[in-house]
């Protein structure tokens, strides 16, 4: 994906992004203070909100390869079951019930898919929203902040499975986390947003373990690397 002069302003905020260029099959992530734009600019790219001016090359990805899970998980008034099969019956695929399980599986829900999906905890529901993205295996993913509620056990397995799933089918994600740890242990390359630019990137060795700008690494330094 190459993003051109893209721009979008709120009344105190505006996102200028001259020149980004996110090479498909690679894992990348979004780092930055609050409000420097980081949901913003991922909002933008999935089509949630509209650019003020700018261009996005999807070099062949259309809206149904890209699925983002945004901060708040949305659920649909049905079970757990159904908001799982949910990507899959709107593209026209059958569920197979071998695989649907397996999912239920990685997220805990082993004994409650008929459980009423809204009824869930805020971590229960983000994995909901991660195992639902995940089922259609989407060319671009986009996770924004979707493991803050996740317990150590649960975030763990999570890395675990997109790392799997990287190794045996190369696809593009987009991890915005303030959970450096978490950023650094899946992300091959990392841009840093400050005040609506990004203003450095880098692989996770120059990023995270060897910083250069100040602004980074006075980010870094207010947040955990445990
Ligand atoms: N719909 C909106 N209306 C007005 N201002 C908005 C709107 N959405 C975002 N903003 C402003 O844009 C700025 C960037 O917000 P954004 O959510 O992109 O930041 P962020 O980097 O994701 O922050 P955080 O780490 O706190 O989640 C903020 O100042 C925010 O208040």
């Amino acid at each position: 994906m190459k993003i051109y002069n893209l721009k979008k302003t709120f009344e105190n905020f505006t996102l200028s992004i001259d020149d980004l260029h996110i090479p498909q099959g690679k894992i990348y992530g979004i780092i930055g203070p609050n409000g420097c734009g980081k949901s913003t600019l991922v909002k933008i790219i999935a089509n949630t909100i509209k650019k003020d001016s700018g261009k996005i090359d999807y070099e062949g990805l259309t809206s149904k390869d890209i699925t983002m899970v945004p901060r708040k998980s949305y659920m649909i008034h049905d079970t757990v079951y159904n908001n799982l099969v949910y990507p899959l019956e709107i593209r026209n695929i059958k569920p197979r019930r071998e695989i649907v399980d397996e999912y239920l599986k990685l997220a805990d829900f082993n004994n409650e898919a008929n459980k009423y999906a809204p009824g869930l905890s805020g971590g229960q529901m983000q994995k909901l929203a991660l195992i639902r993205a995940m089922i259609f295996s989407p060319k671009f993913t986009i996770i924004d902040e979707g493991f803050s509620n996740l317990d150590i056990e649960s975030t763990f397995t999570f890395e675990k499975e997109i790392l799997k799933r990287q190794k045996e089918n190369p696809a593009t994600w987009i991890i915005i986390s303030h959970q450096i740890s978490s950023v650094s242990r899946l992300c091959d390359y990392i841009y840093f947003m400050w005040d609506g630019k990004v203003i450095a990137e880098g692989d996770r060795e120059n990023m995270i373990y060897n910083p250069k700008i100040p602004e980074l690494k006075r980010y870094l330094q207010t947040v955990s690397l445990s």
